[in-house]
Parts: C-alpha cells; structure tokens; sequence
C-alpha cells in the first residue's frame, strides 16, 4: 500500500540579514540556471561582475529591515504553515526551501527515514508556472531522488493559479481590507523576464506575439505566466465583485537589463496618485507566502514611493501565510490525487 508524504517547497532566504550571507544565497539563487537563463560562462560573469560586489550589501540592508527575532519572514511563516497544514492531516508533512535551509535534499532524505513512505506530494507554493519557481523546485526534487537513490515516487501538485478553492481563500483573506475605502486596488505580481515565457512557447508564434495572446485559448498557457496571472487577477475579480476600474496588475522585483513583464508596479504606484489616489491597496497573489518582495519591496518602499508621489496611504494585504482557509485547502490538498 502507498503511504504519502508531503512536502511544500517555497523559495528561500539567506540565514542571516548580514551582507556575507545574503552573498552566498544570491550566488545560489542566481546561479541557477532556470533564473539566469544564459550559458554558464556568461551568467558566471554576469552574476560576480555586476551582482556580487554590490547587490548583497543593499539586499542585507532590506532583509534587515523586515527580519525577525525567529529569523526571515519567509522561513518562519513556512514553518507555521507546514505546523498548521500538519495539525489538519495524517499524513506527515514537511517544508523545504529551494534555495538556503531547509534544504529540498535535507527534507527529502528525512522523510524517506521512515521506510513506509513510498510516494511524496511535492507541492511548489507557486499559484503560477515559472522556469524560475516550480520547475527548478521540481528538477532539484527529481535531482535528490536519483542521486539518493530514493525508492518513491514524486507526485507534483500543479500550478494552482485560477482552482477555486484558492481563488476563495484568497478573496476570504483579502476581504477585511477589500471592505474598508480605498482609491484603487494593484494586483502586483513577481515580474519575469519576457524570454521566459517566450522560450516557453513551443509554437513560437503566440506569446506575446499576439495582442490579447493572454486572453486567447492556447495549450502555450499551461506554461504562460502571464496569462496565468491575468486568469488569477480575473478570477479575484469575479468572486469578489471587484469593478474593472478599480483595479490593474503590474510586475514587480525587476534584476538586470532584459526586458521584463509590465507596467511596473513602481511607475504604477506614482501613476495612480498623480491621477488623485489617495488610499491605495497592493495584493501580491504570486507569492503564498510574505517575504522580502511583499514587506519591504511593497510594504516599505511602495509606501515612501507613493506618498513622494501625492499618495496618502498604501496598504499591503497580507499574502494568505496561514489564514485557516488556506490551510483548509492544502490541508484537502494532502489527501487529493494531483492528477485528477
Ligand atoms: C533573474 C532574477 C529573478 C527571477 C527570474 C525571479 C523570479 C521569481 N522570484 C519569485 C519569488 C521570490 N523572489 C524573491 C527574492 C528575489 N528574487 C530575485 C531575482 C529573481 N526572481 C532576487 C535577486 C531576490 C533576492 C532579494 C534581492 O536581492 O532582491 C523572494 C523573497 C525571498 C525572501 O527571502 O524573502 C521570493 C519569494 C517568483 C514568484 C518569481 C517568478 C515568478
Ligand atoms: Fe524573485
Ligand atoms: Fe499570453
């Protein structure tokens, strides 16, 4: 009989906020080639010439701003989502991180301890397909199992970007602040380099080649983050009755000289209090969890952009983190085949 386990995989932090850390994470992170997809020679190049000597101590300097006594943000909160999801399941259940600790290879090799568990639950705690996110998550799990020799078999959950389930406890979660005044609602969603998604595109003929490519049926989707996001953003929108001129979507966390995905949600921000927002709410639905990129890119600095811009007040909706709805749905997740 198959005995599951299941293990959610987020992206990961630095151990510490200090610049030698934050250094050895980036050089991890950036390394790989699913997030700097350029030949070995060039990202090497690229990643110790123009990221190395400078970036790790302006991204010290941010963790530091949003650290924790327990640690990061993105750690801790995943700690306490995999404590609650465990509290809701007999199956057990475990959290790894992509990059940094705990790692996909220490998670993997301590479930398998016990000689019952012949299938994983792999579980990437993206809403929306990346290169950068899911897919690199699941190659180091199938990675670990072959050098490891595990005897099991890796079951992956699939993007959820538009499952009800998700859709609602979003919406559940957001609603406090959906029902206070404000001006206009950003959905701002992790930015991604376009060549991303091109490269994607087995037809080479639809994303972002066509107007409306997001909004056109096309078996490019099931790897499209784009139009993912747009289908996220609708579908939000939908369920909570949300007018279509009280909201936009923009990327955010932009690196380096590629074209990325658009607007901006900076040039956004400024935008909208030029044209008389005063309370702006920020939702961040590409990230499940709070971390860096919400707290002090959004939280932060969104905040000193838009009042340096006429804005009064921006208000960031807490990512879902371990909202009880959440933790139904991946507790229900647990017991579900992700093939159906
Ligand atoms: C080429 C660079 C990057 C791509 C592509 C990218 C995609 C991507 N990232 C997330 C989620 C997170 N990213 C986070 C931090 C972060 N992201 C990049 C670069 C790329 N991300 C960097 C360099 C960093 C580190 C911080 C910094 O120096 O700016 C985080 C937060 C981590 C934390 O510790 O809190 C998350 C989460 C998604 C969802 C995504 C593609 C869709
Ligand atoms: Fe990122
Ligand atoms: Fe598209």
């Amino acid at each position: 009989m198959t005995q599951r386990a299941v293990l959610l995989a987020n992206l990961g932090s630095p151990d510490k906020p200090e610049t030698a850390e934050v250094r050895r994470y980036l050089n991890q992170f950036l390394m790989d080639p699913y997030v700097i997809q350029l030949p070995w020679p060039l990202r090497r190049m690229i990643v110790s010439l123009f990221v190395l000597p400078t970036r790790p101590k302006a991204s010290a300097e941010a963790y530091q701003s949003i650290w924790w006594p327990e640690g990061s943000p993105l750690v801790v909160l995943s700690q306490q989502l995999r404590d609650a999801v465990q509290a809701k399941t007999d199956v057990p259940v475990a959290m790894a991180m992509r990059y940094g600790q705990p790692s996909i290879e220490q998670q993997l090799l301590k479930l398998c301890e016990n000689p019952a568990i012949t299938e994983v639950l792999f579980m990437p705690m993206y809403p929306h397909f990346a290169d950068s996110t899911v897919e690199t998550s699941i190659q180091e799990a199938r990675r670990v199992i072959k050098a490891h020799d595990l005897n099991i078999t890796l079951q992956v959950v699939q993007p959820f970007y538009d499952d009800p389930d998700y859709i609602n406890a979003l919406v559940e979660s957001a609603s406090p602040h959906l029902n206070e005044p404000y001006d206009h609602l950003i959905f701002s969603y992790h930015g991604l380099p376009e060549s991303h998604i091109l490269k994607r595109d087995e037809s080479g003929s639809h994303c972002l080649k066509q107007a409306e490519c997001c909004a056109t049926p096309h078996p490019a989707h099931a790897t499209c983050y784009r139009h993912q996001v747009m289908r996220t953003t609708a579908a939000f929108a939908a369920k909570a009755g949300l007018e279509a001129s009280r909201y936009s979507v923009a990327f955010q966390s932009r690196l380096g000289r590629q074209k990325w995905l658009g607007p901006n949600t900076e040039d956004r921000i400024r935008e909208l209090a030029a044209s008389g927002a005063r309370k702006l709410l920020v939702i961040c639905p590409a990230f499940v969890t709070d971390c860096l990129e919400t707290l002090e890119e959004i939280q932060i600095r969104g905040q000193e952009v838009f009042e340096e811009a006429g804005g009064e007040q921006l208000t960031l909706i807490p990512c879902l983190n371990t909202h009880p709805a959440w933790v139904d749905v991946l507790s229900q997740w647990c017991a579900s085949d992700p093939t159906d």
